[in-house]
């Protein structure tokens, strides 16, 4: 009954919904860092314990609606949270979480081997390196003008809106959240990004952790059998890859961004076609991330719903997007 009245409420339907009452143990123990019962010690409801105040909670983004498909609610009260229910399936996705973050920067704190492969006048640099394997990795450094804080809320809080200032995303949804710094999204570039290597769609965990004035964003990609390959679809794997914020200086508000990118492309594709798009993927993503930051005062990135706002152009990346989205 309750499930239903989710969907009406929500108008959307996903079918993990229907399996949440699947396989659920108290299971704090699987979890280990960054169970409910630890956010609740930094006294903000829901939140971890470096959220900074004011902040906005990934359980609700601004421009969401309370109601999620899928979701289900954490309870507030601590004792509570010591009976809170978690499945085997979420504990899982939370150690993926866990394990991407820590092989990102495994690769990253490898100093040797980089090369420059694209150095811009405006101080972007990426550099390549070749992994074990001879799979080709990419690291991009730049300084942007906002704070770590503010880079996560972009970034990891307001995930879904990123099709909105980037032209390459077509759509990003959070499939589930399942705990405040771990949650599973699904991404699909826009059917111009990268050119030659054509639209392609991500299952990914996404996970969140901060360490004295670091914040990490790192993801893998995962499975879920409720959102299998869906034909005419290139399910592309993005991770183990991270971004690590951190500010710049201690006053002047602005952050150095390290995004290690990890992808496999899939498909048939030239290596060399591929290893050109990746880095120019990387530089075009920062730019864009640079104009939405300079534009962030202007009202018009205000709350989003789904229709768009008129005029940012971004119509065009909806098309086959939600076609996958009806699917699931
Ligand atoms: C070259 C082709 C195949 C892909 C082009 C689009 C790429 C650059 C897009 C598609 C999906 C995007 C990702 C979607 C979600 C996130 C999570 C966020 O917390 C950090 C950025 C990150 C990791 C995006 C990075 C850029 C991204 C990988």
């Amino acid at each position: 009954m309750l499930p239903a009245v989710l969907k009406l409420c929500c108008g959307i339907t996903y079918p993990h919904s229907r399996s949440m009452a699947g396989l659920q143990r108290t299971a704090i123990a699987v979890i280990g860092a960054g169970t409910p019962a630890d956010l609740q010690r930094g006294g903000q409801a829901g939140l971890p314990r470096w959220w900074p105040r004011g902040m906005s909670s990934p359980w609700q983004p601004a421009g969401s609606e309370a109601c999620h498909s899928g979701e289900r609610r954490r309870s507030l009260k601590e004792e509570e949270v010591k009976e809170e229910e978690v499945t085997e399936e979420e504990g899982t996705l939370v150690q993926q979480g866990q394990e991407a973050l820590k092989k990102a920067l495994a690769i990253l704190e490898d100093k040797k081997g980089w090369n420059t492969e694209i150095s811009e006048e405006n101080g972007v640099i990426v550099y390549s390196k070749v992994l074990p394997g001879a799979k080709k990795v990419f690291r991009l450094e730049a300084e942007l003008e906002a704070s770590p804080e503010k880079l996560h809320d972009i970034l990891f809080v307001k995930v879904e809106e990123m099709n909105v200032w980037n032209p390459n995303v077509g759509r990003i949804k959070i499939l589930r959240r399942i705990n405040a710094e771990t949650m599973v999204t699904h991404e699909v570039s826009a059917e111009t990004a990268g050119n030659l290597i054509g639209q392609r769609d991500f299952l990914s965990i996404r996970h969140c952790s901060r360490e004295d004035s670091r914040i990490y964003l790192a993801g893998t990609a995962t499975h879920l059998d409720t959102l299998p390959p869906q034909s005419g679809f290139v399910r592309a794997e993005d991770g183990p890859t991270c971004i690590i914020l951190q500010a710049a200086d201690s006053d002047t508000g602005r952050s150095r961004l390290t995004w290690l990118l990890n992808m496999d492309v899939k498909g048939w594709l030239p290596k060399s076609i591929v290893n050109q798009a990746l880095p120019r993927a990387q530089v075009d993503f920062t730019r864009h991330l640079r104009r939405r930051l300079a534009e962030a005062s202007a009202p018009r990135w205000g709350v989003r719903r789904r229709s768009g706002n008129p005029g940012l152009g971004d119509e065009g990346c909806f098309g086959a997007a939600d076609r996958i989205g009806a699917a699931m």
